[in-house]
């Protein structure tokens, strides 16, 4: 490794002003950024632009949630791009790689903006899955797209072809945002088959990765993108908790996951009054169907607007939510880690994480949500009693116990909300939260009964199911709980009205009690929970 620069805060006593960079950025970027009212450099804009040996370094760069990575990496190669004369018209030059849709758009949006005021028109395409394939490639093939932001899946599939994979054959810089999941178990192998089908790294392009969490894991992949000599930049000291110390967290620990709802309930309401005139509060949860729960719950309890964004959703509702969740002044939204990661909604005053995160680095990233720039912001994580040991096992985290009393009694309120609440949505988000739970059962400590016993405690007492939501035995057996006690064969109802009762197809033997705490761990697997069942966690 060539370098590593470090500063430990965003808000600096001498900010740089961007007018210092007069002679190394275009002109036209500097009025962009003007235009942007960027007047000064976050710390690690200006470590990237000043540190680095040149703006073409190959680079991994760590910065908190919501210091202005996105201009940080994008200024250094648009700079590049806009001083050679090497790229032929309608190649691509700059490739960067999102995790998520919401995030290619945003990221395309504030290129959009940087290059607004340039003498030569820059174009920045997006390609992500849920859009039309035909047109987006069409615009892409026919079109002039010096700039494209795009996701993994859909990245791959225009690779598959020949004149497609020609429009990259002077590619000049290749930004990993998200690095750390990017080049994670899901990712990996797509990042390395696109790469297989760009011009090799010898052929000179540049390497960026950026994130607000660099795992050790991901060193050893990194030389997929970057050369063994990169720089590193971080603005985070190596003793400091990755996330803002202007956002106070807290935990709230429920007895068993019967409360939640209720306790959901008690707890946005005191995150609404902390919100003053103007809450707006992301709450995640963790699997589509159970956010979609949520959300419907919400919309008959709450009197805040409610917002839903999960991967159920198809993409035009998921853009206008986006849009719409930027804009509000105030309200509450209810995701899945859809919006997890580099998500950028203006003054989120709380954020609430309802359930287990998959790890420490997706619990800092969606407190991210809030408190970006220098504003401040709360986040609360709700957790099951057997939940609990995340805090145990995160103790880096500064998370203190809940100032507020949570209320978990049952109340007429959520009673009758969840009581004109679908079954079948009920039954969905009861098969999610078995399936999520499935891979964290040696974490929990629960063996397959005590886990489904858990799940129909939820689905009785939570959810007022009238008996244990059937589930296909092909969904039983992907999740490798064939023959556990407790668990209903059937088939989802058809029929979305609240009254229908559910018919068990086969004799059930149901336990509601709460999964014996501190049993035997089974041994195995170690962080992250084993044996997920072949079940993917869908956001
Ligand atoms: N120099 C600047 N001056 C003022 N605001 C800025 C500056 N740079 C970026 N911002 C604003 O800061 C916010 C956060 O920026 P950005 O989304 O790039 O953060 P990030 O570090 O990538 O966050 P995450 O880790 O969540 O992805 C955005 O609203 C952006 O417009």
């Amino acid at each position: 490794m060539q370098a590593v620069y470090s500063t430990s805060s965003l808000k600096q006593a001498n900010p740089t002003p961007f007018k210092s960079l007069t002679g190394k950025l275009d002109p036209g970027i500097l009025k962009a950024l003007d235009a942007m009212q960027y007047e000064y450099m976050t710390p690690v804009q200006e470590k990237v632009l000043n540190s680095l040996p040149s703006l073409r370094t190959d680079c991994l760069v760590q910065a908190k949630t919501g210091t202005g990575k996105t201009t940080a990496f994008l200024l250094p190669a648009l700079q590049s791009l806009v001083t050679s004369d090497s790229v032929p018209k309608g190649q691509v030059a700059i490739l960067i790689l999102s995790p998520t849709r919401e995030l290619a758009m945003q990221i395309a949006k504030e290129c959009n903006q940087i290059t607004a005021h340039l003498h030569k028109r820059i174009e920045c395409h997006t390609a992500f899955g849920g859009s039309a394939r035909a047109t987006a490639l069409s615009s892409f093939m026919n079109g002039s797209p010096s700039v494209l932001v795009a996701t993994p899946g859909r990245l791959k599939d225009y690779l598959s072809e020949k004149p497609t994979q020609a429009k990259f054959k002077n590619l000049r810089t290749v930004i990993l945002d998200e690095a750390d999941t990017m080049l994670e178990k899901g990712f990996l192998e797509d990042v390395k088959h696109i790469l297989r089908l760009l011009p090799p790294k010898r052929s000179g392009w540049q390497g960026m990765c950026f994130s607000a969490t660099v795992p050790d894991k991901i060193k050893d992949v990194l030389e997929v993108v970057l050369m063994p000599n990169y720089a590193t930049v971080s603005t985070i000291d190596k003793f400091e908790p990755p996330t803002h110390t202007r956002v106070p967290q807290y935990h709230v620990v429920i007895p068993t996951v019967k409360d939640t709802f209720t306790a959901l309930l008690s707890l946005v309401e005191h995150e609404r009054q902390e919100g003053e005139a103007n809450p707006k509060i992301i709450v995640f949860g963790t699997t589509a169907n159970l956010v979609a729960l949520y959300a419907e719950f919400f919309r008959r309890s709450s009197s805040l607007r409610v917002y839903e964004l999960q991967s159920r959703l198809s993409q035009p509702q998921r853009t206008r939510t986006t849009r719409e969740f930027k804009e509000a002044t105030s309200g509450i939204m209810f995701a899945t880690d859809v919006i997890g990661r580099g998500m950028d909604f203006p003054n989120v005053t709380s954020v609430i994480q309802v359930g287990l995160p998959m790890n420490g680095e997706q619990y800092v990233h969606r407190v991210g949500r809030t408190a970006r720039v220098d504003r401040d912001g709360r986040a609360v994580i709700l957790l099951t009693h057997a939940e609990s040991f995340f805090l145990r096992s995160n103790q880096n985290l500064p998370i203190r116990p809940y100032v507020h009393e949570i209320d978990t009694k049952d109340n007429a309120a959520a009673t009758e909300a969840m009581a004109t609440i679908d079954e079948k949505s009920k039954q969905k988000a009861y098969s999610a939260y078995l399936g999520f739970m499935k891979g964290f059962m040696n974490k929990l400590q629960l063996k397959p009964e005590a886990l489904v016993a858990m799940a129909n405690e939820l689905a009785i007492k939570a959810l007022h199911c009238p008996g244990v939501p059937p589930m296909e035995k092909k969904t039983i057996g992907k999740m490798g709980l064939r023959g556990v006690q407790g668990i209903n064969y059937g088939t989802l109802s058809d029929d979305e009205s609240p009254s229908k009762r559910m018919k068990p197809n086969v004799e059930q033997r149901q336990t509601f009690n709460s999964a014996p705490r501190g049993g035997r761990a089974a041994r195995g697997r170690g962080a992250g929970g084993g044996g997920r069942g072949g079940m993917k966690n869908i956001a």
